[in-house]
C-alpha cells in the first residue's frame, strides 16, 4: 500500500485501498481499550477517533476498480462499524467524544460537504448522550464548509487551528451556534516556541463574548505528534548561543516568540534583495545538457541512487562516541573514510555509473546541515515521529541563516579521489531544511528559507570548485510544504522554486544539477517541479503504483533527465530483474530513452546491506538488459 504524508507535516500514514465490494468489521478495540486503561489510573481522557468522512476521503480507489466508484458510496457500510464503537465507549463510560474531521480545511465540493451532513445525522441517535467535538486542523475553514460543520447533527463541540487558520476567527465571529462548545486552537501544535500570551488572550477575550466564558476551551491548534514533549532533559547548550552569554536557549525559545540575541545583518540584506529578482542558469536547459555529458560520458539508462547508504549500528556507534568526545577526531575521520572506501567499492563492483558517498557521516539529511549553519540550536531528546518507530529530531532555526565554512566539500573530495567514475556531491536544498526544521515565526517563512538558499549556493560552489561535477540537491520537502488549500499554491511555489534555482544559478553548463523528491503526490505541481530547472530529477515512484507516469502519459512535455525511481525502498523486499526490467519499459513508454535514468525510489539508509546489495545488482542488470535490447533494436 502507498505511504504518505499526513496532509503538509512529515508524519506519514498507509493509504487504505477500498473497493465497492469491501466488508467492513469492528476489529481493533485500541480506543475503547486505551479508555478504559487511562480510566483504570483515575484518569478520564477523551476518545479521538478519525471522522468517517475524512477517512473515506483519505482512502483511495483499490486497483482496478472503476475511477468513477465514489468512495462516500461507503458510509452506509462504515456507518454500523463507527455506531458499535461509540456504543462501546459509551457502556465504558466515556462522555467526549472527538471525531478528527481535518478534510473540513480542504477545498471541498459541495457533494462532499453534504456527506459530512448526512454521516453525522445518521449517527445523531447513537451519540445522544454524549458530548461531542468534530476537530479540524493546519488551515482555516472555509466559509461554505464552516456552515455545513456548525451545523452538523449530533456535534456538540467544534474545533478550530487559530494558528495556522488565521481566517477562521472571522466566521466565529459572525454566526457560531448557540449553547454548543468552541475548542480555540491558540497554541500551536506545529512549533516549539512558548506561547506569546498576549495576542491569545485577546482572541480567548473576544471568542468569550460570542460562546460564553462556560463553552469556552484553550486548546493547541492540532495534536502534538508533530513537535517535540518535554523540555525537562534539555540541558546541553548550544555552543554559540552559550559564546553569547544566555542564561539558557530554552529560558528563550520556550518563553518568548522570539529570539532576542543578536543577528548577522548581512543574510538579512541579502535575502531581503531576493525578492521580486529571477535566478536562472546561465544557459536554456536543451541547449547545457550535453555540457555534462561531454564530461561524464555515461551511458543511456545511467544507474546512480539517491544518496544514503545503510546506517550501520557500527557507523551510528562511531557518531555517538565521537558526539560523546569518546574517540578522538582523528579516528572519527579514519572511521567514517573507511566506510566511504567501502560505499564506493560496492558501486564500483556494481558497475553503478554515478555514485555517491554513502552520507555516512550524517545523522539525518536536515539536522547534519543544520549543525553546521549558524542560526540553528538542537534538542537532545525532541523527537518526532516520522512513521513507524523512524524519527527525526528537527533543528530550530532561532536567528538568521549563514554558513561559516565549508560543510560537505571535505567527505565529497576525498570519495571522489576514491574513484574515476562520477562522484555526486549531495546537498539538501533550502526548501526541505525549512519544512524539516522548527522555524523563527518573527519573519515570513520565505525570508527564512532564502537565507538558507544563499548558504546552500555558497556551498553548491565550493563543491564544483572542489572537483565534484555532479551535485544533488534534495528537496524531498517540497511538494509537503504546500499549503492546504489552491489559492495559496503560487505565492509558496515561487518563492519555494526561486530558492531551489537561488542554490544553483551559479554552475557552469558541465555541472550537472540533480534534484531528488520522496513521498508525495507530484502530479498537481509537476509544471514547478519543471521549472526548478534541474538537469536531472530523481522522483519516487514505485510505491504509488506509477502514478507520476501518468502526467507524462497525457502530455507534460519534459525534456531534461528524469529518474522514476524503479523499486521501493521502504520494504526490506529485494525487487527482482525482470521486475525493474518490466518498471523500466513502463517508464520508456512515456519517456524518451536519452532522458531515463535508473535509480531506487530514495535513500538507502533504512535498509541492511544484505537487501541493498542484491537489490542494487537486480538494478543493474535491468538497465544493462534493457539498454542491451534498446542497441539490438536500433
Ligand atoms: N528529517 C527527515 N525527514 C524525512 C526523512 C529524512 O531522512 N529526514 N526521510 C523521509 C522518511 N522519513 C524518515 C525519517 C527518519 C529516518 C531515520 O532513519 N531516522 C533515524 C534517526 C536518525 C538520527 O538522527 N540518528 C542519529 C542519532 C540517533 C540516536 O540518537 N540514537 C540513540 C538511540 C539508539 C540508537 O539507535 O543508536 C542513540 O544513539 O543513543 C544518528 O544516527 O547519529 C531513526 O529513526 O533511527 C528515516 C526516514 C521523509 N522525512
Ligand atoms: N540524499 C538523501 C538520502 O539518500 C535523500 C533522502 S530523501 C528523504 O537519504
Ligand atoms: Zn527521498
Amino acid at each position: 500500500m502507498e505511504m504518505t504524508k499526513w496532509f503538509d507535516t512529515n508524519y506519514h500514514y498507509i493509504v487504505p485501498e477500498l473497493d465497492p465490494d469491501v466488508k467492513f468489521s469492528y476489529a481493533s478495540h485500541k480506543a475503547v481499550n486505551e479508555y478504559k486503561e487511562a480510566k483504570a489510573l483515575g484518569v478520564e481522557t477523551v476518545p479521538v477517533l478519525v471522522g468517517l468522512v475524512s477517512y473515506l476521503l483519505l482512502s483511495k480507489l483499490a486497483k482496478g476498480v472503476d475511477k468513477s466508484f465514489d468512495l462516500l458510496f461507503l458510509l452506509p457500510k462504515t456507518l454500523p462499524i463507527y455506531k458499535e464503537v461509540i456504543e462501546e465507549l459509551k457502556g465504558a463510560g466515556a462522555t467526549w467524544i472527538q471525531f478528527d474531521e481535518p478534510l473540513f480545511v480542504m477545498d471541498l465540493e459541495g457533494h462532499k460537504l453534504q456527506a459530512f451532513s448526512a454521516a453525522y445525522a445518521e449517527l445523531e441517535s447513537t451519540l445522544s448522550g454524549l458530548n461531542v467535538l468534530v476537530e479540524t486542523y493546519f488551515a482555516d475553514v472555509p466559509a461554505e464548509a464552516y456552515k455545513t460543520l456548525t451545523s452538523l447533527k449530533g456535534v456538540t463541540a467544534f474545533g478550530f487551528d487559530l494558528i495556522r487558520g488565521t481566517k477562521t476567527i472571522d466566521l466565529i465571529k459572525s454566526s457560531f451556534p448557540q449553547g454548543k462548545y468552541l475548542f480555540a486552537g491558540v497554541v500551536d501544535g506545529r512549533n516549539i516556541w512558548a506561547n506569546d500570551v498576549a495576542a491569545p488572550l485577546i482572541t480567548l477575550q473576544s471568542l468569550e463574548g460570542i460562546v460564553g466564558k462556560d463553552k469556552l476551551v484553550v486548546s493547541t491548534s492540532c495534536s502534538l505528534l508533530h513537535t517535540a514533549v518535554d523540555l525537562v532533559n534539555e540541558t546541553k547548550l548550544d555552543a554559540e548561543i552559550k559564546s553569547w552569554g544566555l542564561v539558557g536557549p530554552y529560558y528563550y525559545f520556550f518563553n518568548n516568540p522570539v529570539y532576542p540575541g543578536p543577528r548577522r545583518g548581512g543574510s538579512r540584506l541579502a535575502a531581503a534583495a531576493l525578492k521580486g529578482s529571477d535566478h536562472l542558469r546561465a544557459t536554456e536547459v536543451s541547449t547545457r545538457l550535453d555540457a555534462p555529458q561531454k564530461k561524464l560520458n555515461l551511458p543511456i539508462l545511467p544507474t546512480t541512487t539517491i544518496g544514503s547508504f545503510p546506517q550501520t549500528v557500527e557507523l551510528r556507534r562511531v557518531r555517538r562516541e565521537y558526539k560523546a568526545t569518546k574517540i578522538s577526531e582523528e579516528d572519527y575521520v579514519k572511521a567514517i573514510k573507511e566506510e566511504i572506501k567501502k560505499v564506493v567499492d560496492i558501486q564500483e563492483d556494481l558497475d553503478i555509473d554515478v555514485l555517491v558517498h554513502g552520507e555516512p557521516e550524517r545523522n539525518d539529511m536536515v539536522e547534519y546541515f543544520g549543525e553546521q549553519l549558524s542560526g540553528f540550536a538542537f534538542t537532545a531528546n525532541g523527537w518526532v515521529q516520522s512513521y513507524g518507530s523512524r524519527c527525526v529530531k528537527p533543528p530550530i532555526i532561532y536567528g538568521d541563516v549563514s554558513r561559516p565554512k565549508p560543510m560537505t566539500v571535505f567527505w565529497s573530495s576525498t570519495a571522489q579521489s576514491m574513484t574515476k567514475r562520477p562522484m555526486k556531491g549531495m546537498l539538501t536544498g533550502p526548501v526541505t531544511i525549512l519544512n524539516w526544521s522548527f522555524v523563527r515565526n518573527d519573519q515570513p517563512r520565505h525570508e527564512t528559507c532564502y537565507q538558507i538558499a544563499l548558504a546552500i549556493k555558497d556551498e553548491v560552489e565550493d563543491l564544483e570548485k572542489g572537483g565534484i561535477g555532479v551535485i544533488q540537491i534534495d528537496e524531498a520537502a517540497l511538494r509537503e510544504g504546500l499549503p492546504l488549500r489552491k489559492a495559496e499554491h503560487s505565492f509558496y511555489l515561487d518563492w519555494a522554486v526561486h530558492s531551489f534555482k537561488i542554490t544553483n544559478c551559479g554552475v557552469q553548463d558541465s555541472t550537472q544539477i540533480h534534484t531528488h523528491m520522496c513521498c508525495s503526490n507530484f502530479n498537481d505541481i509537476i509544471h514547478s517541479i519543471i521549472d526548478m530547472d534541474a538537469d536531472v530529477i530523481t522522483i519516487e515512484n514505485s510505491r504509488s503504483d506509477e502514478k507520476l507516469l501518468s502526467v507524462f502519459r497525457e502530455g507534460v512535455k519534459y525534456g531534461a533527465g528524469i529518474g522514476p525511481g524503479v523499486y521501493d525502498i521502504h520494504s526490506p523486499r529485494i525487487p527482482s530483474t525482470d521486475e525493474i526490467a518490466d518498471r523500466i519499459n513502463k517508464m520508456l513508454a512515456v519517456l524518451e530513452q536519452n532522458i531515463l535514468w535508473v535509480n531506487p525510489d530514495c535513500g538507502l539508509k533504512t535498509r541492511k546491506y544484505t537487501e541493498v546489495k542484491p537489490a542494487l545488482k537486480n538494478m543493474v542488470h535491468a538497465a544493462k538488459l534493457i539498454r542491451s535490447q534498446l542497441a539490438s533494436a536500433k
